[in-house]
C-alpha cells in the first residue's frame, strides 16, 4: 500500500514529473514534524487519505467540505490496541478534522481532535484481525491553495504517519484547469534542409516593399557549421574581440546563434501529416500551436516538405513551400508546380519549418558595414578622444522639468559634435528616457537642420517614446514632422489607434515611405531592427544629425549596429541611454551569448577607460529615481546600486488601495500561497492556476472596490502560459483586456501604479532546473531588479515562500515584507540567509533567457523567446542534467561556468 509521507525523493520526483504538477516542499514537511514515526508497521496497514492521483492532490472547493476514509487493518492474528489518532499541525491551522462516522459533505463544524479520541469506545480501539476500522478525515478549506496535514497513528508499539494534501480551488482556478495532460514528443531531429531542395513560389512584393539596398543572403559558412557540429569553435572566437577582427568575430557569433535557432526550430518538425488542396494554387497545412506562435510563422516564411516514406534509406527530394496566407492554425503554401501536380489527398509528408532569416541577415549586414565606421565609435580610446563639450544652456521650460544631472546631460548632448557616443545611465526610474525626450525637444526647436532618429528595443518602448514626444506639453513638435517607422510585418491592431496617424498605413498594413518622404521627417522613431528600413530605402550617412538609442543595455551589439553602422557620419551625435544592471540582450545560443552576443554595446563601452572614468563629457549618471515609493526602491537600491539611488517620487498616486495592506505605511505586500505548477498539452511552459486566481482576486478588488483603472495595473510573471491564463481569466470573467500581463522583458522601461508579480513555481525539485537554465525568477538578479522596480505606489508579490526563499534576492524581499508586517498567507519558512554565489551571479548578469521581446518575433518572424527557452530541445543530456558533449574551450578563453540546458531536457531526464 502506498504511503504519501515516506516516498523517497526519487519516487516523489517520479510522481511529480509524471503528472507535471508539483505543489510542496516535501522535505520541508518531513523535517518539520518532531514526531518520529515508522515508515510502515508490521502489525497494521493504514490507507492513505486523499491519495495523489497521477501526481495531483485531491481538489476541494473553498467553503465546501471534502471527506475521505482511512482504514486501519490489523494484519496479525492477535488484537492490537489503537492508542490514538491525531491530526498534527494542519496548514492552514484547523483545516482538517477527524470523525468516527462519515460526516455529511455539507457539514459545518466537526469535533476537535481531542474530542475525536473520546468518541471511541474501548471496542473500537481494540483492532481485531480481519475487521478493519474506518475513520473519516474532513477538510473544509477557507482559502485557495494547498492544505496539508499529518495524521499520526499510535498503534500497538508503532507510531505511523500519513501526510495529507488537499488543493482548495475556486471558480477562477478551476476554469483555468488543463483539459490536456502534458506530453512531450521526443523525436529524433532530422538535419536542417539547406541545400538540394526544389524551390517554391514566393509571394510577390508590392512596389513599396522593394528597397534600394538589397539584403545579401549571408548563409551560415559551411566551415562554421562543421566546426560547431564537432563542438569546436572557429579560431576567431579564441582570439577575443578586437578592432581588427570585429566583423569576423561578430559574424561568427551570429552564425553560431543561427545554428542554435535552426536547431530549436527542429522541435516543430511534423511527420506523416497531410495537406489539403485549396483552390488551384495552394495547399494548406494544419500546424497545431500556430495560434500561440509555436512555431511563429508569417507570410513569406517557408517550410520544406517531402513525401514520407517507409524506407529510411530512400532519398526523397524536399520541396520548399512559401507561406502566402496564415489563417488560425492553417498555412496556405505554394510549392513548385510539380509538387502541386503530384499531390493527392491521402499523401503523407514530413515537414520542416524554417525561421525567417531576414532579422539575422540585417545583423550581418550591419556588422559588415562597421568596416567604414570611425574607430572612436567602436573602440573609443582616451588618447584619440579628447572631447571638451561646450554645453548649451537650456531654456527655463526644459530645465524646470529636469533635475541637476538630467539638465547637465541635456546640455552636453546639445553641445556634442559627433564622435564617441554620449551615455546616460542610472538605476531604474531615474529618468533616462525622460532625459532623452527632453534633449530631443530643444534640439528640434533650436536646430532647424536637426534630423533625429530615436530607437528602442521593442515596439511598445518605441510607441511610449512617440506618446511622450507628442504629448500636450510638447506643442513645438508638429505632427507632420514626426514619423513612427514600423516593421512591415507588425499587425495593425498591435498599435494604439492614437499613434496610427504618425505611421504609414497602406492596404491594411504598414509600409515604408519612399525616400523623399522619409527625408522630410525631422524625428523618426523605430525599433533597433526596423531602423534597417531607413538604410534599405536609401537614407545616406550624414542625413541624420542625431541618433538616440533608448534601453541600450537591452540590445546586443549587432542590434545596436543596425541604426549606427549604415547611417553614422563623423558629425552624427550618438546618445545611448540604459542601465547595464537591468535586463540584457536575449540570445538563444549559450556559446554565442558567452562570447559577446549577451553583452550590449553600451556595456562593452563601460569597459573602455574613457567611460570607466565617468568623464562627464562622455557620460552622465542619474541617481534620483522618481518612479517608486522609497520603500519599494530601498532593496534594489541597496542590492544593485550600493544604496546611492535616491528616491524622489514625483507624483503621489491616490492610495485608495491602502486597506489591502496589513501595514498601511509599507506599500509592498507578499502573499504566500502554496499552489501547484503545471503544464498542459505539448506546451512546455508552466502555469499555476491557484496563483492566477489570487492575481484575479486582487485585481478585482482594486478595480471594483478601490477605483483603479485597467491601465493602472500591470502583472509580471516569468512564464508565458501563466501570462496567457491570467489574461484569459481577466477577459473571460470581467472583459478587462487593457491590463498588461507579461514577462519582465515586456515591462522593461515601463511602470504602473500597481504591479502584481506571480512567481508561479511551487515545486522544490524544479528550482534547480530553473537555476541552471536561468529560467523563471530565481537566480537572476537582473530580472529581479527590473521586476521589483516597475511599481510606482504598490507592489504585490504572489508566490510560494518556501520556493522563493531559496534565492538570495527573493528571500531578502520576502523577509523585508515579513519584517515590516506585510506578509499574508501560508505559513512562512524558517528565516535563513541565502548567500549569493558570486560565480553564479557573474553568469546571471548575462543571462536573460526568458524574455519575450515583442517586436523581435513580429519583425523577424522569430519564435518568441519564452517558447524557445521552454521548448528548445538538444540531444545528449544525461539524467543528471550534465552535458555529455565536450564543452567547447578555445585556448585563450575562460570557459568555466556551468553547462546549460533547457527545461525540456531536465524533465525528460526524469522519465
Ligand atoms: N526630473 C523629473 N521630475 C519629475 N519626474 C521625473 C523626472 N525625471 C523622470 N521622472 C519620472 O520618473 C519616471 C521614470 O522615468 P523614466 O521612465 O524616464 O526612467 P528610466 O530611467 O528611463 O526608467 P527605466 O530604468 O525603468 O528604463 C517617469 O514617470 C518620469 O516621468
Amino acid at each position: 500500500m502506498a504511503t504519501i509521507g515516506y516516498k523517497s525523493d526519487d519516487e516523489y520526483s517520479t510522481i511529480t514529473d509524471k503528472g507535471d504538477i508539483g505543489f510542496v516542499d516535501f522535505d520541508k514537511y518531513k523535517s518539520s514534524y518532531s514526531y518520529n514515526p515508522n515508515e510502515e508497521s508490521d502489525i497494521v496497514v493504514i490507507s492513505v487519505p486523499f491519495p495523489l492521483i497521477e501526481g495531483k492532490p485531491k481538489s476541494g472547493f473553498v467553503g465546501e467540505t471534502v471527506v475521505d476514509s482511512i482504514t486501519i487493518e490489523n494484519t496479525t492474528n492477535e488484537t492490537v490496541e489503537l492508542w490514538s489518532i491525531k491530526i498534527y499541525d494542519s496548514k492552514p491551522e484547523d483545516s482538517f478534522t477527524l470523525s468516527l462516522m462519515k460526516p455529511p459533505t455539507a457539514c459545518s463544524d466537526l469535533e476537535y481532535v481531542e474530542e475525536f479520541m473520546e468518541s471511541f469506545s474501548l471496542e473500537d480501539r481494540m483492532l481485531q484481525p480481519g475487521r478493519p476500522l474506518t475513520v473519516w478525515l474532513t477538510c473544509k478549506p477557507k482559502e485557495i491553495g494547498l492544505h496539508t496535514s499529518a495524521v499520526h497513528f499510535n498503534v500497538g508499539d508503532d507510531n505511523i504517519e500519513r501526510l495529507v494534501f488537499v488543493l482548495a480551488e475556486d471558480n477562477v482556478s478551476q476554469s483555468l484547469a488543463s483539459s490536456r495532460p502534458f506530453h512531450r514528443n521526443r523525436k529524433k531531429k532530422a538535419p536542417a534542409v539547406d541545400v538540394g531542395f526544389v524551390g517554391g513560389s514566393r509571394p510577390t512584393r508590392d512596389s513599396c516593399s522593394i528597397f534600394r539596398h538589397k539584403l545579401p543572403s549571408y548563409s551560415i559558412p559551411r566551415d562554421v557549421r562543421e566546426m560547431m557540429e564537432k563542438r569546436k569553435f572557429p579560431d576567431v572566437i579564441g582570439e577575443g574581440l578586437s578592432r581588427d577582427n570585429y566583423v569576423a568575430y561578430f559574424r561568427t557569433l551570429l552564425s553560431i546563434e543561427e545554428i542554435k535557432m535552426e536547431e530549436d526550430m527542429r522541435d516543430y518538425d511534423m511527420q506523416f501529416v497531410t495537406m489539403k488542396r485549396r483552390g488551384q494554387h495552394f495547399l494548406s497545412l494544419h500546424v497545431p500551436g500556430l495560434a500561440e506562435r509555436r512555431p511563429s510563422l508569417v507570410v513569406r516564411d517557408h517550410i520544406f516538405a517531402k513525401l514520407a516514406t517507409a524506407y529510411a534509406s530512400e532519398i526523397i527530394t524536399p520541396y520548399q513551400g512559401y507561406i502566402h496566407r496564415v489563417e488560425a492554425e492553417d498555412v496556405y503554401l505554394k510549392f513548385d508546380k510539380e509538387f502541386h501536380d503530384n499531390h493527392v489527398g491521402g499523401n503523407l509528408y514530413n515537414v520542416q519549418f524554417a525561421f525567417n532569416r531576414v532579422g539575422v541577415r540585417r545583423l550581418h549586414q550591419a556588422i559588415e558595414a562597421t568596416e567604414s565606421l570611425d574607430g572612436e565609435i567602436l573602440f573609443p580610446s582616451v588618447i584619440s578622444s579628447t572631447r571638451n563639450i561646450q554645453a548649451a544652456v537650456l531654456a527655463p521650460r526644459n530645465s524646470s522639468m529636469l533635475n541637476k544631472e538630467q539638465t547637465s546631460a541635456v546640455e552636453k548632448i546639445l553641445g556634442c559634435e559627433g564622435g564617441a557616443p554620449y551615455i546616460i545611465h542610472g538605476p531604474p526610474g531615474t529618468g533616462k528616457t525622460r532625459t532623452l525626450i527632453e534633449a530631443i525637444i530643444p534640439l528640434h526647436i533650436m536646430r532647424k537642420d536637426a534630423r533625429v532618429l530615436v530607437c528602442a528595443p521593442s515596439n511598445s518602448a518605441a510607441d511610449h517614446i512617440l506618446e511622450k514626444l507628442v504629448s500636450q506639453q510638447n506643442v513645438e513638435v508638429q505632427e507632420h514632422e514626426i514619423f513612427r517607422l514600423n516593421a512591415l510585418t507588425r499587425p495593425l491592431d498591435n498599435v494604439n489607434p492614437s499613434c496610427l496617424r504618425f505611421c504609414n498605413v497602406e492596404d491594411n498594413g504598414f509600409k515604408c515611405p519612399l525616400l523623399r518622404e522619409l527625408r522630410r521627417y525631422r524625428i523618426i522613431i523605430s525599433t533597433y531592427a526596423s531602423a534597417f528600413l531607413l538604410y534599405a530605402q536609401g537614407i545616406k550617412r550624414g542625413h541624420l544629425s542625431h541618433i538616440f538609442l533608448d534601453e541600450a543595455g537591452q540590445a546586443s551589439e549587432p542590434d545596436t549596429m543596425i541604426p549606427l553602422s549604415h547611417l553614422l557620419s563623423k558629425e552624427t551625435v550618438v546618445v545611448l541611454a540604459g542601465d547595464p544592471r537591468q535586463l540584457g540582450p536575449v540570445v538563444f545560443s549559450k556559446d554565442a551569448e558567452r562570447y559577446g552576443l549577451g553583452r550590449s554595446y553600451m556595456e562593452r563601452l563601460f569597459e573602455c577607460e574613457l567611460y570607466g572614468s565617468l568623464n562627464e563629457n562622455y557620460a552622465t549618471r542619474l541617481v534620483r529615481s522618481y518612479r517608486c515609493h522609497p520603500a519599494i526602491l530601498k532593496l534594489p537600491s541597496e542590492m544593485f546600486y550600493g544604496g546611492e539611488c535616491m528616491s524622489i517620487p514625483c507624483k503621489e498616486d491616490d492610495k485608495t488601495w491602502v486597506d489591502l495592506l496589513p501595514n498601511k505605511e509599507f506599500p509592498l505586500l507578499f502573499i504566500g500561497i502554496q499552489g501547484c505548477d503545471e503544464r498542459e498539452g505539448n506546451n512546455p511552459s508552466w502555469f499555476n492556476r491557484i496563483e492566477a486566481s489570487k492575481v484575479v482576486e486582487i485585481i478585482r478588488d482594486l478595480i471594483q472596490n478601490k477605483g483603479l483603472k485597467e491601465e493602472d495595473i500591470g502583472v509580471i510573471t516569468p512564464y508565458r502560459q501563466q501570462a496567457l491564463k491570467i489574461k484569459r481569466a481577466l477577459i473571460q470573467s470581467f472583459d478587462w483586456a487593457d491590463i498588461k500581463v507579461g514577462s519582465v522583458e515586456q515591462f522593461q522601461g515601463q511602470e504602473r501604479q500597481v504591479i502584481i508579480i506571480s512567481t508561479v513555481r511551487s515545486t522544490i525539485q524544479h528550482n534547480n532546473f530553473d537555476r541552471i537554465h536561468y529560467l523563471g525568477f530565481l537566480n537572476n538578479p537582473r530580472r529581479f531588479n527590473v521586476a521589483v522596480t516597475r511599481a510606482r505606489s504598490l507592489l504585490v508579490v504572489i508566490g510560494n515562500p518556501h520556493i522563493i526563499c531559496k534565492d538570495h534576492y527573493w528571500n531578502k524581499l520576502l523577509w523585508y515584507c515579513a519584517e515590516n508586517g506585510s506578509y499574508k498567507g501560508c505559513f512562512l519558512p524558517e528565516k535563513v540567509e541565502i548567500v549569493q554565489d558570486d560565480s553564479e551571479q557573474a553568469n546571471n548578469w548575462d543571462q536573460d533567457q526568458w524574455g519575450y521581446v515583442n517586436n523581435w518575433d513580429q519583425e523577424w518572424g522569430r519564435v518568441n523567446n519564452w517558447d524557445q527557452h521552454e521548448w528548445g530541445q538538444a540531444k545528449n543530456w544525461n539524467d543528471d542534467g550534465n552535458e555529455e558533449k565536450q564543452i567547447l574551450q578555445p585556448a585563450s578563453v575562460d570557459y568555466t561556468s556551468v553547462p546549460v540546458m533547457d527545461e525540456a531536457e531536465w524533465s525528460d531526464g526524469w522519465k
